[in-house]
């Protein structure tokens, strides 16, 4: 259990609906601990955009709450807004204002200075870009520009939605490398959502997973690697596999295939030594006897299947 104070954004079943009777965030309760990298996600249409939407307060919510560092926005809107830095999908830009003027328009709304500009600008690998045009720039650049706008006000928690799409793979390097930094060496909590869990792996603490609204797995990635390390097959081979079969039926092993060669849910860690005792105990020749552990995004895409059926 996380001490609510130790958390820098939390709901409270969390529901909304665009028409009536089609709820589509269905009893969200998200948890993101101060200074995490929370990965949120999702199949296309799962629901991340709408979810990230109501979590800055830009649609109404049909029930549930959104806090956010203890407060919500009915108390204190204008203060959990300075704190947070937003990029959704691409950023609105002005293509004909150079990548420094774009800041300068919105510092000067927020009276930011033109030193933190050229701060921001540097923090994304801008700066000696910063004087031109952003017609100029590539889409990466774009995003870092966004990125940039999004740091502009120093805010504690950065909530970015889907902000590698269509980046090229340097790109995308670029993007989580600034991430990275800004979350372990400035304590920025971010919220990232994505459909591909492969693409945030090696970046999060935390993950979120929904499909079709709801909440299917939370907690921290090594939780979500544990699960995947316990679903780990034992796949094995004989000289006679119609006998091993038949002897590890009469066993009861949670047989799960039995092609060419037989294949064994693992129950614990002693499973294959055991498995392996009971054949050669028969008489019969191991060939091959190994553990096939689920990949990460096996699991991940098994938990939004099974949620499907
Ligand atoms: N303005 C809208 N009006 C009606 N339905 C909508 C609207 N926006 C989204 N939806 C529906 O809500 C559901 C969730 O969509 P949402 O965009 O939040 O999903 P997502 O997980 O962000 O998907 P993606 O990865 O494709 O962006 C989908 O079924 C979508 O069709």
């Amino acid at each position: 259990m996380i001490d609510a104070h130790a958390l820098a954004l939390e709901t409270s079943d969390l529901s909304f609906s665009f028409s009536k009777d089609h709820p589509v965030i269905k009893g969200l309760n998200m948890r993101i601990p101060k200074g995490s990298f929370y990965g949120f996600l999702g199949p296309n249409g799962a629901g991340k955009t709408t979810t990230i939407r109501l979590l800055l307060d830009l649609l109404p919510s049909s029930s549930g709450a959104v806090k956010i560092f203890g407060k919500s926005y009915r108390n204190d809107r204008n203060g959990i807004l300075s704190r947070i830095g937003t990029l959704i999908e691409t950023p609105s830009l002005y293509d004909h204002l150079t990548g420094f003027d774009n800041l300068k328009v919105t510092a000067d709304l927020r009276c930011i200075t033109k030193e933190r500009v050229w701060q921001v600008l540097e923090m994304v690998g801008l700066a000696t870009e910063g004087e031109k045009y952003v017609h100029s720039y590539s889409l990466g650049m774009k995003q870092r520009l966004g990125l940039a706008l999004a740091l502009l006000s120093s805010p504690d928690l950065l909530i970015l939605d889907e902000p590698t799409n269509g980046l090229d793979p340097n790109g995308i390097i670029e993007i989580r490398g600034l991430l990275r930094d800004l979350n372990v060496n400035h304590r920025v909590t971010i919220l990232i959502s994505s459909h591909l869990l492969s693409e945030v792996e090696r970046l999060v603490s935390h993950v979120g997973i929904i499909g079709q609204g709801k909440m299917l797995f939370q907690g921290r990635l090594k939780e979500l690697q544990q699960m995947s390390r316990e679903k780990a097959i034992i796949e094995i081979d004989t000289d006679d596999n119609i006998r091993a079969l038949a002897i590890l039926m009469e066993d009861h092993q949670p047989i799960i295939k039995a092609a060419q060669f037989l294949a064994i849910q693992l129950v614990n860690k002693d499973h294959l030594a055991q498995v392996i005792a009971l054949l050669t105990g028969a008489g019969l020749r191991v060939n091959r006897a190994q553990l096939v552990e689920r990949s990460l995004e096996e699991t991940f895409l098994s938990l939004i299947k099974d949620n499907h059926l």
